[in-house]
């Protein structure tokens, strides 16, 4: 199932004209504040009609300007995924998880309760009410629904802005089994980077109003136009080991990495992500420095951004990795596309480890 969305609508002083498709997996609607994410979610949700546009999912047509076709919300079979659950206080997380199956139409086949259980591990909360939860107990509860009312689109609008680093960790790997195991597009809206490099499938990346860049998140990460001060690189890597001082070995296309323990065993891949900002850069393999992490790579672009900075993209393995320096450093350097370089990682963060085998929910159909 594939979501197609065109659409245009002007507020005043705002005027938005998108078009982008969200293929199957979890597409992120990545931008600044006031660049017309909400606006565009609220659209496909139905709580605003657009000054002209299309919004499908395959064949299923929620709005159609040409068609003056504009199902109302509780008719487009969406889940929700808001930011603290947005749970009914006075119903038991049982009976939260199985209002969503009111909204489920008779002839569908709704994933089992049981599964849906399993797979977000909220089996001991099942006789509790919301108020007893951590934000991210309810937050696998509003997924849970969401689940539960059998959509043909999920829409998680910023859901894990109100949780706490620790609470974020404890839930996205529930969003990338719901990602990887629902068979239904999710179009996830979200401020953060680490949420993109870690989740996305697709990235669309709007400034002002327009999509600015669409594509996986290696790339529109990557892309200063897209994303501005924020660029970053997301490298894949596999667990090689775990080393006796506490850290974990990882194999890059470009030479090995290395990480504070990770809790997966040899074999796992993961997505790295590594900040423009955290990349030094070396014509000479260098010696004698605390980082350990340090890729051989080839300079596949320069560019110049606005002020003194530029942006070096390099080739390392089958990646590219993006490092941000001083236009000065360029020229001192005498860095030109084409030249063997080392980049020193300062800062490498695990953005997507791989979570294995895990019991699948039937696709809603
Ligand atoms: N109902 C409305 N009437 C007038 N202007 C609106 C309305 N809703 C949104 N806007 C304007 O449209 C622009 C885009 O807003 P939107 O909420 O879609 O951005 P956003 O990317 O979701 O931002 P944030 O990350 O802060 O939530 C903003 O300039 C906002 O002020």
């Amino acid at each position: 199932m594939t979501l197609q969305v065109r659409l245009t609508h002007r507020f005043a002083g705002f005027d938005l004209d998108v078009a982008f498709d969200a293929p199957p997996g979890l597409t992120v609607l990545f931008g600044p504040s006031g660049s017309g994410k909400t606006t565009v979610v609220n659209t496909v949700a139905g709580l605003l009609r657009p000054d002209a546009g299309r919004i499908a999912v395959d064949d299923w047509v929620l709005t159609d300007s040409a068609l003056r076709r504009h199902l109302p919300p509780h008719r487009r079979r969406l889940g929700y995924v808001f930011q603290e659950g947005r749970l009914f206080p006075h119903l038991s997380v049982r009976q939260n998880l199985l209002y969503g199956r009111w909204f489920a139409p008779r002839d569908t086949t709704v994933p089992d309760l049981d599964r849906v259980v399993q797979m977000l591990g909220i089996d001991p909360l099942l006789a509790r009410r919301p108020g007893t939860l951590s934000g991210g107990e309810r937050s696998r509860v509003a997924i849970g629904r969401a689940l539960l009312a059998a959509p043909r689109l999920i829409l998680a609008d910023e859901p894990l802005a109100a949780l706490d680093e620790a609470r974020k960790a404890e839930i996205l790997p529930y969003f990338e089994r719901l990602r990887d195991e629902s068979g239904v597009p999710i179009l996830y809206v979200s401020h953060s980077s680490a949420e993109v490099a870690r989740l996305a499938t697709t990235v669309v990346a709007l400034r002002a109003g327009r999509v600015a860049a669409i594509g996986p998140p290696a790339q529109v990460l990557g892309d200063a136009g897209a994303v501005g001060a924020d660029t970053a690189s997301v490298l894949t890597a596999q667990v090689t080991g775990h080393d006796a001082d506490g850290l974990t070995r990882l194999q890059t296309g470009a030479g090995p990495v290395f990480v504070a323990r990770l809790d997966a065993p040899p074999g796992t891949h993961v997505r790295l992500r590594v900040g423009a900002r955290d990349v030094i850069l070396s014509r000479d393999r260098p010696q004698g420095l605390s980082a350990l992490n340090i890729l051989a790579g080839r300079i596949a672009a320069i560019t110049a951004e606005e002020g003194p900075n530029a942006q070096v993209v390099l080739t390392v393995g089958s990646d590219t990795l993006t490092a941000r320096l001083t236009r000065r450093s360029v020229a001192a350097m005498g860095l030109a596309p084409g030249q063997p370089c080392h980049a020193i990682l300062k800062t490498v963060a695990v953005a997507a480890g791989d979570i294995g085998a895990l019991h699948t929910v039937p696709p809603a159909t």
